[in-house]
């Protein structure tokens, strides 16, 4: 029998996979889907804003042969609806996925959430590329400071952060530099390659109604760009800063390779949408088959242990 378990911010994942937040986690119908799944290790939340939101206008998501785009603009129940989620008794660890508009508003989420008596992880979301005329806050690496500062002045749960992709090595260092300041439980990497376009050559049109259509990018074309981001941060973040990764994952392959760049737990997005819930069962067998077939038994005999030549 392999060994998928490992312990993230007090939490025991007996499974390597996640849900990406934001794919099948949005409604209570959505998130008892994700419960009945159970080659899940843990269940992520969509990201939740103080008020709900009813998000950008449709069509917001489209499917491509290799990937998608989706321009969804944060729609969700509003906080108090995932709060009161994650504080219910769940046979799986949760992550709450926060959001804010705002600095002011990130603050005043998250201090209801150090004082209610939730006990699980919470990640902040530093990364929506879809929020008209909002910035993806953590391509500003003062303001991120700032930010994670201020939350770390009152917040002594356990706090990760969803990052966007970077794609200049000094980037990486600059974001690591600042990140290495606080007492992180783990970085989400990577959220979708934002504004990207996709475009109808028949049709001679954009895909997607907002932003023009401009929006993030996921499933497969974005692999290389979310294991490179796995692999920066892994080997510049502090070992006490856990990595997960996010994007492109289509393959028990995919999976194997976000761990061998230094990811502890790997989240699944677009392809739940093309696939269906089932395809972490076909990921864990895919996975199960690679580690035997290598003799590995447990993740720990090969995460982090990318080769360079
Ligand atoms: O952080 C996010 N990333 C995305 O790719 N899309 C959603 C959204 O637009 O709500 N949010």
């Amino acid at each position: 029998k392999l060994n998928f378990t490992s312990t993230l911010g007090g939490q025991t994942f007996n499974s390597p996979f996640l849900n990406a937040s934001g794919i099948h986690c949005q409604t209570a119908e959505e998130l008892a889907d994700l419960e009945g799944v159970k080659e899940l290790g843990g269940i992520v939340t969509k990201s939740a804003t103080l008020e709900a939101r009813a998000g950008n206008d449709k069509p917001r998501y489209y499917d491509l042969a290799y990937g998608s785009i989706n321009s969804m603009g944060l729609p969700n129940s509003g906080y108090n609806f995932y709060l009161d989620y994650v504080q219910k008794e769940h046979a799986k660890p949760t992550i709450l996925s926060v959001a804010g508009l705002s600095v002011a508003d990130v603050i005043k989420l998250l201090k209801e959430v150090q004082a209610s008596d939730y006990q699980g992880l919470t990640e902040l979301n530093l990364s929506c590329p879809n929020v008209i005329g909002e910035p993806q806050t953590a391509y500003d690496f003062e303001t991120t400071r700032k930010v994670l500062t201020e939350v770390f002045s009152f917040f002594t749960k356990p706090l990760g952060v969803k990052l966007p992709p970077y794609f200049d090595l000094v980037h990486f260092d600059q974001i690591a530099a600042v990140l290495n300041d606080f007492p992180l439980t783990h970085v989400n990497t990577i959220n979708s390659v934002g504004n990207g376009l996709v475009v109808d050559v028949e049709k001679e049109q954009v895909v997607t109604k907002p932003k023009g259509g401009f929006g993030g990018l996921g499933g497969a074309m974005v692999l290389p760009t979310a294991l490179a981001n796995v692999r920066a941060l892994r080997q510049r973040l502090n070992p006490s800063i856990a990595i997960l990764g996010t994007g492109g994952v289509t393959t028990g392959a995919d999976v194997f390779a976000h761990i061998l760049c230094g990811a502890q737990l790997v989240s699944v997005g677009t392809q739940v949408i093309k696939e269906g819930l089932g395809v972490y069962a076909r990921l864990e067998k895919e996975l199960s088959d690679i580690m035997e077939a290598k003799g590995y038994t447990s993740l720990e005999d090969f995460r982090g242990k990318l080769q360079v030549m």
